[in-house]
């Protein structure tokens, strides 16, 4: 049992004290916004840090913060895809997905990973929602369509990335409705198109489209890296849709991270105050990030 009279003990509590002191700015500020958190599926394999992420989450809804979860589940799909003897190809961090794989890839995300997840922050005392861009039609998507310059012709290819969709239109009413009723929604990439057919869409694309929508205060795009890197590797702390632009064109930025930067510029212009890209793999990498002065991980703002 903790005792302030301790002289022991004394030094460790008031150092709890000041944290908690600490983020007093940052309660005051930002109670009753909404946080946008982009789990991946790289983060999930461990289960400390799941519940760790999960403490976080629940923290956030009792401060007055209304956190809305959005999950990956690359890895996990992919080890299905690998069971089932399926092969996946990626362009630009996307995975070509006809349509036996859109099928696995709903089965996998609104299936068993949503459900993991809202068992965790369960465990951690939240009330959190499954759901997918399906429900309460949320997210409409479109069909992704990619170009590639043919470095031999100099032609524009388009390329089919199948049933890889995009957010077009987001309904916010089921996240507002579901926050205002005390609840958490956790939501799986997955959403229908205008044409009925069901379309995968790359998690940071959704969290990114789900963050511009609500105006949110904070995008945390959760990974498992520091944050964006130079090319010698080290960590760039703050990043301006320009300097995301030039990274891209000079190549320091690939695979996994271009959707991810593509989403968080997408973001901040639309009005989400920032966007960070954080490294999932620190224990409370969300809480430290934001209650504390110190900060972590690269920040994104509009300018
Ligand atoms: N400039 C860069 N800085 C950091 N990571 C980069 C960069 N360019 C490419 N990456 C890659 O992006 C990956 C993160 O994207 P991704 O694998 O899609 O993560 P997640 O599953 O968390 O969404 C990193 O592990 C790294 O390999
Ligand atoms: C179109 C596309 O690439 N969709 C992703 C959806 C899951 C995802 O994005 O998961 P992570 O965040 O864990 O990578 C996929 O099929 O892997």
């Amino acid at each position: 049992m903790s005792n302030p009279n301790d002289p022991a003990q004394r030094d460790a509590l008031l150092a709890k004290a000041e944290t908690l002191i600490e983020a007093l700015p940052y309660l005051q500020r930002y109670a009753g916004r909404t946080f946008v958190v982009k789990y991946g599926g790289h983060a999930m394999g461990d289960p400390e840090l799941a519940r760790d992420f999960a403490e976080d989450v629940v923290l956030l809804k009792a401060i007055g913060i209304n956190p809305v979860v959005v999950h990956g589940g690359g890895p996990q799909i992919g080890a299905m895809l690998k069971k089932l003897g399926v092969e996946s190809q990626f362009i630009d961090g996307l995975r070509v997905t006809d349509k036996a794989t859109a099928e696995v890839a709903e089965m996998v995300l609104s299936g068993s990973i949503n459900k993991e997840l809202v068992n965790w922050i369960s465990g951690a005392g939240g009330k959190a929602i499954g759901i997918s861009g399906k429900d309460g039609r949320m997210v409409t998507a479109s069909k992704v369509r990619r170009t590639k310059k043919d470095p031999e012709s100099n032609i524009e290819q388009v390329l089919d990335l199948g049933f890889v969709g995009e957010p077009e239109l987001v309904d916010t009413t089921v996240i507002d409705t579901l926050s205002a009723a005390g609840m958490i929604p956790v939501i799986a990439p997955i959403a229908a198109g205008a044409d009925g057919e069901t379309y995968n869409i790359n998690a940071d694309t959704m969290a990114g489209a789900i963050a511009a929508a609500i105006g949110a205060a904070r995008l945390f795009l959760l990974t498992d890296v520091t944050g964006v890197l130079d090319k010698d590797k080290n960590l760039l702390t703050s990043l301006t849709p320009a300097d995301i632009d030039r990274l891209s064109a000079d190549g320091t930025i690939q695979g996994g991270m271009i959707p991810k930067l593509e989403t968080c510029v997408h973001a901040v212009l639309a009005g989400c105050e920032a966007a960070v890209v954080l490294d999932g793999r620190v224990p409370h990498a969300m809480l430290l990030e934001f209650f504390t002065s110190r900060g972590a991980g690269t920040l994104i703002r509009a300018g």
